[in-house]
């Protein structure tokens, strides 16, 4: 069991001001793939280099299978980490690069051929196994990289923005195939990115971090369906999340936006008279051009065809939101066109601190 338990993991680098981790506790399950996401400096990497040991935290702990590891050293935790620059030898071959960390771990010639031919060939790299790393695509370079932390047989494996160096193809089609081959090997794995994409695809949990603290942890989809704040709905998606300011009338019945009276939610039947964000994603606004079927009319700034949708910037009520409208919906700048809130995908946040409203 390579379960994984960090507790209040508190930790400030020497002569900095603020906590690059501030209090971070996690469980993660065995055989889970967690995502840390979160903008440059919210303290991922930090986390990540404490668990492998590379970092020690001033206070907190962190445990693996039950075992306390916090201030064990790297090479004493068995586990295996990708880093973002690749980290292979240039001089040496393939082959040797792959098997690098079993040589020094002074395993049998005989299991280190087995193990880097097994790798070889789940990463597609059998035939570059005699060539040097400057010989191969930065793809193959990438799975040289993870071919050399998967032969290990870790109980984590840590990875640190892996793909964050290939092009953006490349990207799309590695990050597919670190999929299948992460699950294959139920490894319990905790991926740092700060691509959203990345880590809505890739994590059985994401844990989207902020100013060392995560802002919210759960299901990839869950995240992206109800975020826990204004932060959260604005990193996850793209577009991100439109949030629009509106209002609970005084008989908590009605949502008003602008001029404009919508029915509220049963939600907000406690929050009367209550200034309210309401945060809606950009494929949960109905379009229309005609009044009839809309709620509230907006006007049309730009638009911007993507293939499988339309990419609308529109005006309402005095804000600007993002619409994604059908690909045959046909309108231009400058005209009027009406607008449905989907009553189920509409999330309420509070005005003032940006926090979800709960029941009350
Ligand atoms: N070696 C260091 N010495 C001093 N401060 C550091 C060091 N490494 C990171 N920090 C600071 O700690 C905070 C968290 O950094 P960290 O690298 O963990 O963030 P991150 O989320 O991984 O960012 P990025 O995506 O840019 O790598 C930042 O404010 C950063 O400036």
């Amino acid at each position: 069991m390579a379960d994984i338990t960090i507790s209040h993991l508190v930790k400030t680098y020497p002569g900095g001001t603020e906590r690059a981790t501030d209090d971070v506790s996690l469980d993660i399950a065995d055989g889970d793939f967690t995502v840390l996401l979160g903008p440059s400096g919210c303290g991922k990497t930090t986390l990540l280099r404490m668990l492998a040991g590379l970092e020690l935290p001033d206070s907190g702990s962190i445990a693996v299978g039950g075992k306390d590891v916090t201030y064990l050293p790297p090479n004493k935790r068995n586990m295996s980490m990708v880093f973002q620059s690749y980290a292979v030898f240039p001089h040496r071959k393939v082959r040797y690069n792959i098997g690098f960390g079993l040589s020094m771990a002074k395993k049998p010639k005989e299991e280190i051929d087995r193990k880097v031919a097994w790798a070889a060939d789940l990463l597609q790299l059998g035939p570059y196994l005699d060539r040097l790393p400057a010989q191969l695509s930065g793809g193959q370079r990438q799975r040289v990289a993870v071919a050399r932390a998967i032969v290990m047989d870790a109980d984590v494996l840590l990875m640190d923005e892996p793909l964050s160096n290939l092009d953006a193809l490349l990207r799309l089609n590695f990050r597919s195939e670190l999929k299948k081959i992460v699950k294959d090997l139920k490894t319990t794995t905790v991926y740092v990115t700060h691509d959203q994409s990345e880590a809505l695809s890739l994590g059985d949990r994401v844990a989207v971090m902020r100013k060392g603290q995560i802002a919210q942890l759960g299901d990839p989809l869950d995240v992206y369906d109800a975020p826990a704040d204004r932060f959260v709905g604005g990193f996850i998606g793209s577009p991100p999340m439109n949030f629009i300011k509106a209002a609970v009338s005084g008989d908590g019945g009605a949502l008003i936006v602008g001029d404009q009276r919508l029915r509220a939610p049963s939600l907000l039947q406690s929050y009367s008279s209550t200034d309210v964000l309401l945060g809606v994603r950009a494929e949960n606004v109905a379009v229309d051009t005609q009044r009839s079927s809309g709620d509230v009319p907006g006007t049309v700034l730009v638009v911007e065809p993507m293939g499988s949708s339309i990419l609308l910037t529109v005006e309402v009520e005095g804000q600007t939101i993002k619409v994604q409208a059908p690909p045959t919906f046909r309108t231009s700048p400058g005209s009027t066109i009406w607008l449905t809130f989907s009553p189920n995908s509409m999330r309420f946040y509070d005005s003032e601190t940006a926090m979800a409203l709960v029941a009350r």
